[in-house]
């Protein structure tokens, strides 16, 4: 592990002592559609400190929550949060309609600006992502901190979710140029000389070492899992000589995949590290800067994510960041349920996962993948190519839009904007048809009763998470028959809500924690509206509490059927709000 991992050219500590000194910054790496966000930043405070009147028309405007009537809910709420976005939704259309499928946004370029990140937010993205793949340590610590600041100042509960880069093998980043077009029998020449100069035409560096010692004449070479296709033509020491076969753009850093004979191959690279270097000092950043998530790149086996909740528990004491696991690599479909157990949550990285393997067997593994999840109580986000033309254009495919219907009704916990939010011309475009294609599908569902045969098995391990279990189990069953309005969940480390969410019943599920990091997690799965509310050890206290600040607020009426279940008395109740 340790001579693969040096090979890759990110040098810097081992993982098992990452040290905290900072990489230089590339000046390529800054974002440059819309320029600098930290300036945007700075500007964006001041107007905040007082709260306007609700908003009584509320879809996609900022409600921001303290805006409640009257001084003494005022004072009361201090202790109360929701996010605006959803408080604005549960308001105009009644919560039995509020959006159940979680959106995460990539953000990039082209929505690093305060005012872009919070119209998405305002558009409903539940997590931000950060790709560590692309720009730098200030920009990314720039869009980590306006995500913060929206948060705290215009009451939305984001949660940030970092990507590290891995070990995959991709491509320089092209001198600087946006892009470039390799047209149909061109010779390029793919290297491992680094250059820091601009590189001469058709000259594209490769950022492994390995990559020459990899490959062989007659391999094929796949730019970003087939924009455009390359055949090994020839190697020269470092070089490899290589035709275009099939013609396309190049991005930077797009990532390079070797075929030989029909499947993907893996020598040397295969002894890559799932975490790099580089991934190390990205993670004590993101533990540095308090990110909600970490998602793992080409995770191949349990044992690194074992390795990094361990790491993450020392360093980043009381703080819990969940680590979520992508799938994108042929170890990792075979070793798919002990990374489902080991991780905090699944994603399913259909771009890299598709350069893969066969493109025709992706859909078949992401059922697989969000099923799997299901059982083992674990959240999961389909992701990639979306919307993938709504990049350019401002309305989706026809295909695109199937594709979304397909994962919501699959019932992933959440959807995954990538590029289209990134740098594409139309994010807030792209989130809208994220949000009413769920909607449209989600009352689809209800409406038609179509509860799956799905057979939920035992998943937990104590005794006392097997009561739990139990009566999420139950509570869910009963809401459905019972056509509650909504389930109230009140727990301390958001296990008991992630249980009444598997079970995906037909109503919402409020879930009340005092802690703001359970609740911006909690915004990752499924159907669940998490509340921060300061507790007490009286549940009815709790309830007669909860009830009068959600009425005050429209979020709840008299006579509203409700079942609440607590995690610290265990305790099931049914009843009608007074
Ligand atoms: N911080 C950023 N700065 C500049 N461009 C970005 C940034 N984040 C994303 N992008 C652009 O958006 C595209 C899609 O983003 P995405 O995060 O899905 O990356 P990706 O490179 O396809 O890799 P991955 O497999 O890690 O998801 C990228 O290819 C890149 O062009
Ligand atoms: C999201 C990601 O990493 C992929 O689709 O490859
Ligand atoms: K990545
Ligand atoms: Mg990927």
């Amino acid at each position: 592990m340790a001579t693969a991992a040096r090979s890759l050219h990110h040098q810097g500590p081992t993982p098992s002592n990452p040290s905290p000194h900072r990489l230089p910054v590339p000046s390529h790496l800054r974002p440059q559609r819309h320029g600098c966000c930290s300036r945007r930043l700075a500007a964006s405070s001041s107007d905040l400190t007082s709260f306007p009147e609700p908003d009584p028309a509320p879809n996609g405007v900022h409600v921001p929550w303290a805006a409640a009537s009257s001084v003494a809910t005022a004072a009361a709420a201090a202790a109360f949060d929701v996010d605006a976005a959803t408080e604005a939704e549960l308001r105009e259309n009644g919560f039995r309609s509020t959006r159940r499928t979680k959106l995460v946004c990539t953000v990039g370029p082209a929505t690093c600006g305060a005012a872009e990140l919070e119209a998405l937010a305002v558009g409903g993205m539940n997590v931000a992502r950060v790709n560590m793949c692309h720009g730098d340590r200030e920009w990314h610590r720039g869009v980590i901190r306006a995500v913060r600041r929206l948060n705290d100042e215009k009451g939305f509960a984001v949660a940030v979710m970092m990507d590290t880069e891995g070990s995959e093998i991709h491509m320089g980043d092209l001198g600087g140029a946006s892009s470039a077009k390799a047209e149909d029998g061109e010779v390029w020449t793919f290297s491992v000389r680094s250059s820091d100069t601009s590189l001469p035409d058709r000259i594209i560096h490769v950022n492994y070492d390995g990559f020459a010692e990899d490959v062989k004449a007659g391999d094929e070479l796949f730019v970003d899992g087939g924009m455009a296709r390359f055949e090994v033509i020839e190697k020269l020491g470092p070089d490899v000589k290589c035709r275009c076969t099939d013609p396309g753009l190049l991005l930077p850093r797009a990532n390079l995949t070797i075929w030989r004979d029909g499947s993907v191959v893996r020598e040397r690279n295969a002894m890559l590290p799932t975490i790099s270097s580089k991934d190390w000092i990205d993670i004590d950043f993101g533990i540095a800067e308090g990110v909600d998530f970490v998602a793992i790149s080409f995770v191949k086996s349990a044992e690194v994510i074992n390795h990094l909740k361990s790491y993450i528990s020392a360093r980043s004491r009381g703080s819990d960041i969940g680590v979520i696991a992508k799938i994108e690599s042929i170890d990792a479909l075979k070793n798919l349920e002990e990374i489902i157990r080991a991780s905090d949550g699944i994603m399913v990285a259909r771009g890299d996962l598709g350069a893969q393997i066969p493109l025709e067997q992706v859909p078949s593994i992401q059922k697989k993948i969000v099923r799997m999840c299901r059982q083992l109580n674990k959240p999961v986000i389909v992701a990639s190519q979306l919307l993938e033309s709504m990049i350019e254009y401002p309305t989706p495919t026809r295909a695109e839009v199937a594709d979304v219907s397909e994962a919501v009704r699959q019932r992933a916990d959440a959807l995954m904007l990538s590029g289209e939010s990134a740098m594409g011309r139309y994010p807030e475009k792209a989130l809208s048809v994220l949000r009413s294609v769920s909607l449209r599908i989600e009352r689809w569902w209800r409406e038609e009763k179509r509860h799956e045969a799905l057979e939920l098995q035992d998943v937990s391990s104590s005794f006392s998470d097997k009561i739990s279990e139990q009566i999420c189990n139950s509570a869910a069953k009963m809401a459905n028959n019972l056509g509650v309005d909504a389930v109230f969940v009140y727990t301390k480390d958001g296990y008991m809500a992630s249980l009444l969410s598997r079970c995906r019943p037909d109503c919402p599920i409020f879930a009340f924690t005092s802690s703001m990091s359970v609740r911006r997690r909690l915004n990752l799965q499924w159907g669940l509206i998490p509340f921060r509310l300061s507790e007490s050890d009286d549940m009815e206290n709790n309830l007669n509490r909860t009830f009068s600040l959600l009425k005050a607020r429209g979020m709840v009426q008299s006579g509203d059927l409700v079942i609440a279940l607590s995690d610290m008395l265990q305790s099931i109740q049914v009843m009608n709000v007074p």
